[in-house]
């Protein structure tokens, strides 16, 4: 993927109410049922809660291959994202979390249904706006931090708004840098510091332009269990004292467990949701949904503090 298409600018975004997403097509007859009496237009709010949404998808699909080798990644699925709020996405391997985010972030176009990112409907748009669209609204965050070796932290931190030709909002990058305790290592190069700090750095790049939404894909992935539980208290604070949304796809419950709500995949559909989660309720749940088998790894290194 070109940094350009993880490049961002100073987006605005609308005071956040403290309410969480919501969703719905919960289990499968559900979402088939939600899916055919879905509306052409969605709704913008959560209605529940009255607040703005911050990306919805209509009865999304996902097919990969054709004929008999046909893979249903995603079968009809419905998601609403309220703004300010931290979401998990998890489920088995193959479940659809990877493509459901790709989807969500008009990194992947879909095979039937409708993706909102605000009030715009992406699905639909020409690969050029989709870029764009990227650009300036998402923040990415992958297990590769895929940092810029010959940049420092802090020029690694303004790429994409520099290749998008946006000035930085100083103050905003200011309390980002000073959120995320990176202040002291502005001048360093990646391979001068450590995982965490360097996953650090790819957060408060995500974080730089105030996008409408940041999609974090497995950010503890690659870190020891320090460093991960670190990102995640700095995504939280991202939610909690810099008013951002996330949604992060984790195979661990210690992770989700960071979450205001964790959305549960199964064969492309989402099969529950859970509010306020811990390590434990969701080690609990996967257990149940997985008939007892959860494969998943241990939940004692990225626990809340
Ligand atoms: N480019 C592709 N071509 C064909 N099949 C694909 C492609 N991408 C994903 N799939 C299939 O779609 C399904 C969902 O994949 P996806 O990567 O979204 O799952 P996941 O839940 O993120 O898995 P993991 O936890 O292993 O990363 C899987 O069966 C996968 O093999």
């Amino acid at each position: 993927m070109n940094p350009d298409d993880r490049t961002y600018d100073g987006y605005q975004r609308p005071r956040t109410p403290s309410i969480l997403a919501s969703c719905t097509g919960v289990g499968a007859a559900t979402t088939r049922e939600a899916a055919l009496s879905t509306p052409a237009t969605a709704p913008t709010h959560d209605q529940a809660a009255d607040v703005p949404l911050a990306a919805r998808a209509r009865a999304l699909t996902k097919a990969y291959g054709r004929g008999e080798t046909t893979v249903r990644a995603l079968d009809a699925v419905d998601v609403d994202i309220a703004r300010g709020r931290f979401t998990a996405v998890m489920g088995p391997s193959g479940s659809g979390k990877s493509t459901l985010m790709h989807c969500l972030a008009g990194l992947d176009t879909v095979s039937a249904g409708q993706v909102w990112l605000g009030d715009t409907e992406i699905t639909g748009l020409k690969e050029r706006e989709l870029t764009r669209l990227r650009r300036d609204r998402i923040g990415f965050m992958f297990q590769a931090f895929n940092l810029l070796p010959t940049l420092t932290a802090a020029e690694n931190i303004t790429l994409p708004m520099d290749i998008a030709g946006r000035k930085p909002d100083r103050e905003w990058v200011d309390q980002v840098i000073d959120t995320l305790g990176l202040r002291d290592r502005l001048r360093h190069r990646p391979a001068e510091l450590s995982g965490g700090q360097q996953q650090r750095v790819a957060c408060a790049r995500a974080l730089a332009s105030r996008p409408e939404l940041i999609f974090a894909d497995e950010p503890t992935g690659n870190l020891d269990s320090r460093a991960g539980a670190e990102v995640l208290s700095f995504l939280r604070e991202a939610v909690d004292r810099l008013e951002q949304t996330v949604v992060m796809v984790t195979h661990d419950p210690g992770a989700a467990g960071h979450s205001d709500q964790v959305l549960f995949l199964a064969d492309g559909r989402i099969v529950d949701l859970m509010q306020d989660p811990t390590a434990e309720t969701v080690l609990d749940r996967m257990r149940l949904l997985s008939g007892g088998n959860p494969q998943t790894p241990g939940t004692d290194s990225l626990r809340k503090s």
